[in-house]
């Protein structure tokens, strides 16, 4: 029976674990969110590692208001960077491994094909620069058994999101200008959360290995928009706009395709086109919030 620490819990990835922990009767799951256990207090993480002999980590807590980072960076620094050394080392020590999750917003969006997990990164914003510190770290250390997934563009019925906004503003509004030149893929926490579960909590490997996970396909922001119009049936009618007619604190890169090749070679897994997963999700949430 293998300890497993979830990280961050209240967030959009830990919840959609803790959702389906259960399925998984041979690990015993703890879900910590900050006031439980703050990350970023190194004796506190010792502590909670070694009393609770958790072997995996699955680290989901993370700073991930991208605009606020700008102005905070010690701070996303801090949990994004300095905590994941504080893991890693507990890890390391313990023969404990960590599942920790990554952004496409590592990359710095020029390139024109599919990100390869070991291409070049160069950040564009501060949220990137912090979370690449993080993995960075993370390889250092190096705790056996250890991974990064990168994804991006994470939504979920629970949590912030921008399916969430879209929704929100969809039913404030008629009209609607979201960004058509940053593309990317569209993740549904719950099919990453069901990915992590299924297939990473054995890994053997020694060296730390990075893949990259999002649903299948691809969209702009605009395009992501207009579809959860359509599948909530609101009347508001989004307007392609360029990113320059759009301020924003931080920059986002505007290609964030990540290619999945090694996953799928390595993993038994059908990832889900992300307009079918879309679905499910509004359709879950329709029956929360009456749509
Ligand atoms: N959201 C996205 O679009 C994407 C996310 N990712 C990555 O995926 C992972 C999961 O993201 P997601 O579920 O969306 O993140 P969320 O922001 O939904 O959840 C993160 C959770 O971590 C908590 N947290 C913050 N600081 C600490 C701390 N010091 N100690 C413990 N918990 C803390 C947050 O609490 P509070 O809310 O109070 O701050 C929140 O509950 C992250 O690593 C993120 O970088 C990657 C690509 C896209
Ligand atoms: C609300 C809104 C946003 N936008 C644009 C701004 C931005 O370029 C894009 C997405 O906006 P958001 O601020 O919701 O998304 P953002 O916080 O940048 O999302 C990112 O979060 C981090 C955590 C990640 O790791 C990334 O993968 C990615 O999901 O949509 C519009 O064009 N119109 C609008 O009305």
């Amino acid at each position: 029976m293998k300890n497993i620490l979830v990280t961050g819990a209240k967030g959009q990835l830990g919840s959609e674990i803790r959702e389906i922990a259960s399925q998984y009767p041979d690990f015993t799951f703890g879900f910590t969110d900050i006031a439980e256990l703050d990350i970023t207090d190194k004796n506190a993480v010792v502590q909670f590692i070694v009393d609770n002999n958790i072997d995996i980590i699955i680290n989901c807590a993370a700073y991930t208001a991208v605009d606020k980072a700008e102005s905070e960076p010690e701070l996303a620094e801090k949990i994004n960077n300095t905590a994941v050394k504080y893991l890693a080392e507990v890890a390391k020590k313990y023969c404990s491994s960590i599942i920790h999750i990554s952004t496409d917003y590592v990359f710095d969006g020029k390139n024109f094909q599919p990100y390869m997990p070991d291409h070049p990164t160069d950040p564009v914003n501060m949220y990137g620069e912090t979370k690449l510190e993080g993995e960075k770290t993370l390889k250092k250390i190096n705790p056996s058994g250890s991974v990064i997934i990168r994804t991006s563009w994470v939504y979920s019925s629970f949590g912030n999101n921008f399916v969430k906004t879209m929704l929100r503003l969809g039913g404030e509004r008629k009209n609607l200008n979201v960004i058509y030149d940053q593309v990317g893929v569209p993740t549904y926490a719950a099919d990453l959360a069901k990915f992590i579960l299924d297939n990473c909590l054995n890994l053997q490997n020694e060296e730390v290995k990075t893949y990259h996970y999002t649903n299948e396909g691809v969209c702009s922001w605009y395009d992501f928009a207009k579809e959860i119009m359509e599948v909530a049936n609101l009347n508001c009618k989004v307007a392609p706009i360029p990113t320059a007619s759009y301020p924003t604190r931080a920059n986002r890169p505007f290609y964030s395709l990540m290619d999945k090749t090694s996953l799928k070679e390595e993993f038994d897994v059908e990832i889900l086109y992300w307009k079918d997963s879309l679905k499910d999700c509004i359709e879950k949430m329709a029956v929360s919030i009456k749509l």
